[in-house]
């Protein structure tokens, strides 16, 4: 698919609107911390069909059995090292793309679009904010999944939660949701020059810069999933992009879950073959991700720096996530104008 860039000029007048909004969702996180918590999120977000494609009367036994009475002990401990007094890194980031997405699409009262957030596991819920927003008038939302690469587990359930919660009411608010932006020329330019700053401004000079993407079952892209080309895409334009000749750039893919053969080659067996290859300097970009969280923040920047530095690298960078900067803002803000321009 190409895009043609429709956005409304960058002076035009705040969206002559009233009742519509945007909901930015991303994937969810737990409310704190600890097992407890960790725990009602993952059986959340685990027990979603979309997610584990393992029939319920298969998966439940194995989910409630073993892994609820595993994991979160485990995982509360990772989140505990990278929580923030916002709260999880996750939440506080969507938060605040909302909170600067509002005044870049003007005031809801003189007319602009209103803007919210919510989570597709745990809190604050797509149902709560479809309708509080509801309540407050709007007729029109677009619902925009944070997820530039499309995939039938985040993209495609974000929209099923949305339809479930319209499935109850009789007055149903008019909804378009966000396609997915991996070729975006916004989204590549975004990325290209927010990474090159940060590449510039490291103290040494990385010899391999990997594009780590989140994993998902090798099963998915046999099933027809296009979430693996979309980051093969994603990649190839933002090395295009970059236009580093001397920096070689790898794709992986990270945060393998469970037994089944995920996506190759993944992030973890490469940072270890690298080190035994001798490479010395290495950066890690992540940019599936909208936003920093548990993934980039501790399985990339404490796991895998450490690996690194285990196994003989010497310097080892993380790059941020677009999150709330100015790149990523003026990114959102393009590609949210051109869905709305259907309705203004
Ligand atoms: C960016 C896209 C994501 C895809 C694709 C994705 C697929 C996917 N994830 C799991 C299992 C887990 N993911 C977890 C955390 C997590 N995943 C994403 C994004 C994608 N997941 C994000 C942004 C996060 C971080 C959430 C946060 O609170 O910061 C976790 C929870 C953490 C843990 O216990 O390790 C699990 C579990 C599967 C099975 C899957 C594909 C089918
Ligand atoms: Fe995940
Ligand atoms: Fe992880």
């Amino acid at each position: 698919m190409t895009h043609q860039p429709q956005q409304l000029p960058a002076d035009h007048p705040p969206v002559n609107s009233g009742n519509i909004a945007v909901l930015l969702v991303n994937l969810g996180t737990p409310d704190a911390p600890d097992t407890k918590s960790v725990k009602r999120y993952l059986a959340e977000f685990l027990s979603d069909r979309r997610v584990v494609e393992i029939p319920p009367i298969a998966w439940q036994p194995i989910l409630r059995g073993i892994i609820l009475n595993t994991r979160p002990k485990k995982s509360a401990h990772a989140y505990s090292q990278v929580w923030t007094e916002d709260g999880s890194p996750l939440a506080a980031i969507t938060r605040a793309q909302a909170e600067k997405l509002q005044p870049m699409l003007g005031a809801p009262e003189t007319g602009g679009v209103k803007v919210d957030w919510a989570m597709r596991y745990g809190n604050p819920s797509i149902q709560s904010r479809i309708e509080a927003l509801m309540a407050d008038g709007c007729e029109r939302i677009l619902l925009a999944p944070l997820y530039p690469q499309y995939s039938g587990a985040t993209t495609a359930t974000v929209v099923d939660k949305a339809a479930e919660t319209l499935g109850k009411m009789r007055w149903q608010a008019s909804l378009r949701t966000l396609p997915p932006y991996h070729d975006d020329p916004a989204y590549i330019g975004a990325l290209a020059s927010d990474l090159g700053a940060q590449l510039d401004a490291l103290d040494f000079t990385p010899e391999v810069l990997l594009l780590s993407f989140h994993g998902m079952p090798q099963r998915t892209l046999e099933l027809g999933d296009p979430y693996h080309c979309h980051c093969r895409k994603t990649a190839r334009l933002l090395e295009d992009r970059l236009a580093r000749p001397d920096l070689r750039i790898l794709i992986t893919f990270q945060s393998r879950f469970g037994p089944a053969k995920w996506l190759e080659p993944a992030t973890d067996t490469t940072i270890g073959l690298e080190a035994d290859a001798g490479t010395k300097r290495m950066a890690v970009a992540t940019p599936g991700f909208s936003a920093d969280c548990l993934e980039t923040l501790e399985e990339i920047a404490i796991q895998g720096r450490e690996q690194f530095l285990d196994a003989g690298g010497e310097h080892f960078a993380t790059l941020a996530c677009l999150n709330d900067r100015p790149e990523g803002m003026a990114m959102l803000e393009t590609i949210v104008r051109r869905e709305l321009s259907g309705w203004i």
